[in-house]
């Protein structure tokens, strides 16, 4: 993030859609449109607001009213399918288990990854193996998250061919070796709403969760409407919003784009504090790189940003696991 934005852009990426098989894309003016507003929007905010994208209304909803659903079960039930290091770090963690620079987070989750075969990446991909915990209750959760990931990494694959041209590269700049097999991150997490009775206090600031940046390429968050709990920071320390708004994923930029665009594309801090009286779920989806991308500027990046590459090489699993064995208590 490089300005004190104090809004975060609404991109209707329709047009950008409608075009992304087609070869010539990069002359299309409605094309061309999108991709000036999306770095317009990653050079300022690192967030912007995406609609237009074609993931039916019903299956958003129902990704967080199955979500709902399951934290709204005994502790114990929950307690089946709980994250642990053995499992690849995929289950469910409580309330509290998931620390930021040193701090609980008041959220519960449920994390899932792509998913990483015994032996695949080596010693890379060791902390990282193992196959999802799906909740069983209620009974249609993997078939909804299933299809859900299916068209959010085709969307984010997309919105990458956009970001790609607005750095001013070619069209399949973020295929083959840096993230033609994408590996994905959905996080299912709940947070708790205001009340006495779960140790919160309307007078104290209970963060969610605490200021962080994502980790890979592109992160598209599926929020609850009518509560607003996350913030973003801009380039004087302010928290900026980002309220729901119907019909929209709110979309940033991760670790590895800040990498690759050699910093003319940052990875913007952000939180979330749930001060409502109602639970809140947010799913969301991080498309990352592959695993085992060795991610550096990439050369159209560094002839914009004086010659020189700001960040050394850096390998997406290893920044990974680095993130995942220190995230929990
Ligand atoms: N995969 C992603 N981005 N997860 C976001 C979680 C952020 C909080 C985490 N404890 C941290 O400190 O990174
Ligand atoms: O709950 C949200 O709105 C965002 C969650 C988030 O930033 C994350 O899980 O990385
Ligand atoms: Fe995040």
């Amino acid at each position: 993030m490089a300005t004190d934005f104090k809004t975060i852009p609404i991109i209707d990426i329709s047009s950008l859609l409608a075009r992304c098989e087609d070869p010539n894309m990069a002359q299309d003016p409605g094309v061309c449109e999108v991709v000036k507003q999306l770095d317009q929007a990653c050079r300022e905010a690192g967030f912007f607001y995406v609609k237009g994208h074609g993931i039916p209304d019903s299956l958003i909803k129902e990704v967080r009213n199955v979500a709902h659903k399951f934290f709204n079960l005994p502790y114990e039930e929950k307690l089946k399918i709980k994250l642990s290091a053995d499992a690849g770090y995929r289950g469910y963690q409580r309330i509290g288990e998931n620390i930021t620079k040193g701090t609980p987070d008041m959220h519960e989750a449920i994390d899932c990854y792509r998913e990483i075969k015994s032996g695949m990446y080596g010693a890379l991909g060791k902390p990282m193996e193992g196959i999802n915990q799906w909740p069983l209750n209620p009974p249609n959760v993997k078939l909804v998250m299933e299809e859900y990931i299916r068209l959010c990494t085709d969307l984010s694959r997309n919105i990458m061919r956009g970001i790609a041209l607005a750095l001013g590269g070619s069209i399949d700049e973020f295929e083959g070796e840096r993230a033609g097999d994408p590996f994905w991150v959905l996080r299912i997490i709940g947070y708790p709403e205001v009340s006495s009775a779960n140790g919160k206090d309307l007078s104290k600031n209970d963060i969610g969760c605490g200021a962080h940046t994502d980790y890979g390429l592109l992160t598209l968050v599926n929020q609850d409407a009518d509560i607003t709990a996350l913030q973003v920071r801009n380039l004087s320390g302010e928290w900026i919003s980002a309220p729901p708004i119907p019909g929209t994923f709110v979309c940033n930029i991760g670790d590895m784009l800040k990498i690759f665009s050699n910093g003319l594309y940052d990875s913007t801090l952000h939180r979330v504090i749930n001060n409502s009286p109602k639970y809140r779920v947010c799913v969301a989806y991080f498309y990352e790189t592959n695993y085992d991308a060795a991610v550096e500027p990439l050369d159209i990046c560094k002839q914009k940003t004086g010659g020189i590459g700001k960040f050394g090489k850096a390998v997406y699993g290893e920044h990974l696991v680095s993130k995942v064995q220190t995230n929990f208590v």
